[in-house]
């Protein structure tokens, strides 16, 4: 079990600059989440904790000891990449065990250890198959039980189920997170998938071109995102334009948004143009008189288990929303919206 710590990291490939200073913290047994569109920096961060890359600036510590001197191949970590990466000619078992071969470990507790390791990531019976005869699933486990079996201080997965169908993804995403729980061992994750991200792990860092938008627990960064683009990148999102803004402290406002005053909590100390945020499952649909906002159907689709409609509201704002399936919602018609206050946050305007 290890407290990993990333403080300013910086990293240039060229004249390109990477990492701008990216700051995080995994506390002991957590799974840290790296979430962000390509080219954001997860893996440039992820491959600079293995040690595959040289950082140019900040620092990382391991239980409060920089490890930025330490070559890759000392610093005792477990890496799982999206291209597993197999020896094609070594057997299931070999490939697992090839990392305790190396470490001249007896034969005996090789074969146990591989034993366990396989029984771990369910792969028992499997140990005399080369990578090609088995499926894309059970070569990402063979991938997990390799750097498992090392009993790795930190365990770092750069996108491990890239390459897996929707089926796999689910199946293996809930095995790295039970065996990381009991394993106890803290994980660096990358995934550009938000909801793999918000399903796995204890704490998810957004990226930004090189930074850090904010580091905080799923249900923060969904809930109480700090800007725009956290907000968008983290599931369904509205967003209304506020005409007046009048703080209370501790992070209270009174707004006024599309002709409709409203008493709500946001990001604390915004002085400047805000916009509202409303989650789809923040709105319900109701009678014009009834709701909070009014506004026009612009557009509904039936897709099984919900509704889906597009509402616009008199200010020009579409609000897309999930309602009942058996309500009677057509382009044109007149309705109202509630809005659960709980779900609804007020957030500084960014500009893109
Ligand atoms: N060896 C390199 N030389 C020059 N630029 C690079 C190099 N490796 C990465 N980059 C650039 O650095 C930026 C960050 O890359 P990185 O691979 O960390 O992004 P990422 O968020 O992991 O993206 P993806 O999800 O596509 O893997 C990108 O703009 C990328 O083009």
């Amino acid at each position: 079990m290890a407290t990993v710590e990333v403080r300013d990291l910086r990293k240039r490939y060229q004249d390109f600059l990477a990492l701008d200073g990216v700051s995080l913290k995994a506390e002991s047994g957590q799974l840290v989440t790296l979430l962000g569109p390509s080219g954001c920096g997860k893996s440039t961060t992820l491959r600079c904790l293995a040690g595959f890359l040289e950082a140019n600036g900040g620092e990382i510590t391991v239980d409060g000891e920089s490890i930025l001197g330490t070559p890759a191949n000392r610093r005792g970590f477990g890496v799982v990449f999206q291209n597993y990466a197999l020896f094609p000619h070594m057997t299931v078992a070999e490939n697992i065990g090839y990392g305790l071969k190396i470490q001249k470990l007896p034969k005996p507790e090789i074969t146990t250890r591989v034993h366990d390791a396989m029984k771990l990531v369910r792969l028992d019976g499997l140990g005399d198959r080369l990578p090609r005869a088995i499926s894309g699933g059970q070569q990402q486990r063979v991938a997990l039980a390799r750097a498992l079996v090392l009993k790795p201080k930190l365990l770092l997965l750069d996108e491990p189920l890239a390459n897996l169908d929707a089926r796999l993804r689910d199946e293996v995403r809930w095995l790295i997170r039970d065996l990381q729980q009991q394993s106890g061992i803290t994980a660096f994750y990358v995934t550009h998938d938000q909801s793999e991200a918000m399903a796995m792990s204890d704490m998810v860092a957004v990226m930004k071109a090189g930074r850090v938008a904010q580091f905080a627990t799923p249900r923060e960064i969904y809930q109480k995102p700090v800007e725009r683009y956290v907000a968008d990148f983290t599931g369904e999102a509205n967003f209304i334009p506020c005409q007046s803004v009048t703080p209370h402290g501790e992070g209270r406002y009174t707004i006024s948004a599309a002709g409709v005053t409203l008493e709500l909590a946001g990001v604390p100390g915004i002085t400047g143009p805000a916009e509202l945020l409303l989650r789809p499952e923040a709105l319900s649909l109701t009678t014009p008189e009834a709701g909070t906002f009014r506004g026009t159907v612009t557009k509904s689709a039936f897709l099984g288990a919900a509704l889906h409609c597009e509402i616009t509201l008199n200010d020009g704002s579409v609000l897309k929303l999930a309602a009942e399936p058996n309500h009677h919602v057509v382009a044109g018609k007149e309705v109202g919206i509630a809005i659960d206050h709980t779900h609804a946050w007020l957030m500084p305007e960014v500009t893109p």
